[in-house]
């Protein structure tokens, strides 16, 4: 399988994938581009037009071969590319791989309440209400994380695993996307398995940067 993917440089959910691929040296062609600008290629692949799109260019059907929604590019991609050829970002424990699927839930719920108070952040009025709500969700879900965390190096079974994947990209994207947010502070014991995440190559090599956005987007 010759794959592809579709990402974008500040991207949390597309760093989930670059690292899980990487972790497990499956090799692909990253493709980096602006979800938001005219020139897209992303809804050719998903109809919600929503990147990362992880593409099987071999695929006879181009429908057949696409993957997104990263919770579910990483579960496809464990599915496809199994232990012991390719190393497992499954948890060993039937209850941790159900644990694991709860962090990014949270892990994904921060992102998605980041990503919409960066677009509140760009409305004429933004709203301080919608502000507040998303930031308190932000809140809850670091909060919960801090209390996963502990002072573990991973979050289960002391092996990295997708949780620590999904986590890991949430806290990497707070530093660059929210440098203001004094979640460092707040919760040391989550800054130190933070740093303890990037220090991998995995993460070296996928740190999150801001995009150029040509297009209007609210
Ligand atoms: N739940 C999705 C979220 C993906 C998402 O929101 N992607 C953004 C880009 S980024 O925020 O990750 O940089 C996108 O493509 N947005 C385009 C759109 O919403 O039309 C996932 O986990 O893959």
């Amino acid at each position: 399988m010759v794959l592809k993917l579709i990402s974008a440089t500040p991207s949390p959910y597309a760093r989930k994938v670059r690292i899980a691929l990487t972790e497990k040296s499956i090799p692909f062609e990253l493709v980096t581009e602006v979800p938001w600008d005219k020139t897209t290629q992303t809804p050719q692949y998903n109809p919600l037009e929503k990147l990362p799109v992880l593409i099987d260019t071999e695929a006879k059907d181009p429908e057949d071969g696409s993957v997104y929604e990263s919770h579910f590019i990483l579960d496809w991609i464990e599915y496809k590319y199994r232990a012991p050829e390719y190393v497992s970002l499954t948890p060993n424990k039937r209850d941790g791989e159900l644990f694991a699927k709860k962090v990014q839930v949270i892990a994904d719920g921060v992102c998605d309440a980041c990503v919409l108070m960066f677009f509140e952040k760009q409305r004429s009025s933004p709203s301080e209400e919608w502000t507040s709500r998303q930031r308190r969700k932000v809140d809850g879900g670091l909060t919960q994380l801090a209390k996963w965390a502990g002072d573990k190096e991973f979050l289960l079974d002391d092996k990295f695993t997708m949780a620590d994947v999904a986590a890991g990209c949430v806290l990497g994207y707070l530093r660059v996307r929210f440098a203001e947010h004094p979640w460092q502070e707040t919760y040391p014991n989550l800054k130190r398995y933070s740093d303890g995440l990037e220090a991998r190559k995995s993460f070296k090599d996928t740190v999150p940067t801001p995009q150029d956005i040509s297009d209007k987007i609210v």
